[in-house]
């Protein structure tokens, strides 16, 4: 089995945009096999800090990824779902030419070869997709049905890192479920480390292994349960700061 046994080590990144900080020295870090839940208020920084991750946006520290001897990746392969997607929603474009051509390398227009098909087919079942998913333009499908696309798309091929900013603020119920399992599954077949963005604390107590708090820096980070329990996460989230785990 390809195990990834990545880890990603961020130190004293910082995010400045039109002459404000978005982001000042933030240092975690992420091993494999780990979800990290990174909670935070809105305008925290969350999405800014997954920006910079993915080299979309400047920033002035490092980030460094490793694999699991320890060597330097140079060119890491980092899957995203994002909070919400632009694109022009009249490209004819669909679910089966995406993943295809994502599996393939190939463009669009030299078709899809069987196999590449049948293997869309259950990746986009492992995440509760129907086959029928595959016929359907891009810019057609609903918040949810993308979302799991999304997720599938950065699961193949395997990455080094996998990035998911509120992935399921879109999905229905079952749906929910099944997107966390097969990350989960991800996370123990292949080790990879994975961040994810969620406002949802009884998704970060059931699904992540580490959480850290973010407002422009980290304020605390550690063992869900001990993150949780601290005064910064209560105020934060408006949780009663005595009394126990109640909410
Ligand atoms: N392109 C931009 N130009 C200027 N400021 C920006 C830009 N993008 C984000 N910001 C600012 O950076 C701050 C952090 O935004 P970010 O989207 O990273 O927060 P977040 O924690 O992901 O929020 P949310 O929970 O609402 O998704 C906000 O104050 C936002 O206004």
């Amino acid at each position: 089995m390809d195990t990834c046994k990545c880890s990603t080590q961020i130190r004293n990144l910082t995010v400045k945009k039109h002459d404000g900080v978005i982001l000042h020295n933030v240092s975690l870090d992420v091993h494999h096999g780990e979800i990290l839940a990174l909670i935070g208020r809105n305008g925290a920084g969350k999405t800014t800090l997954l920006k910079a991750l993915l080299g979309r946006i400047p920033y002035t520290g490092s980030v460094i990824f490793s694999n699991a001897q320890g060597e330097t990746i140079a060119k890491p392969r980092i899957g995203y779902v994002p909070q919400n997607l632009v694109f022009d929603r009249s490209t004819p474009v669909t679910v089966g030419d995406m993943l295809c051509a994502n599996m393939s390398g190939f463009p669009v227009w030299l078709g899809h070869k069987k196999e590449e098909t049948e293997k869309a087919v259950r990746l986009l079942a492992k995440v509760g997709g129907r086959p029928s998913l595959l016929k359907k333009r891009i810019g057609t499908l609903s918040g949810g049905e993308l979302q799991r696309v999304l997720l599938v798309f950065a699961l193949e091929p395997k990455p080094d890192l996998l990035l998911l900013d509120e992935p399921v603020s879109a999905v229905d119920r079952k749906g929910i479920e099944a997107f966390y399992d097969l990350v989960t599954s991800m996370r123990s077949e292949h080790q990879m480390p994975i961040i994810l963005v969620s406002h949802d604390l009884n998704h970060v107590e059931k699904y992540a292994t580490r959480a850290a708090l973010l407002d422009g820096t980290i304020v605390v980070s550690g063992s869900v349960n001990e993150v949780m329990r601290t005064p910064e996460v209560r105020e934060t989230f408006g949780l009663k700061l005595t009394g126990g785990m109640k909410r």
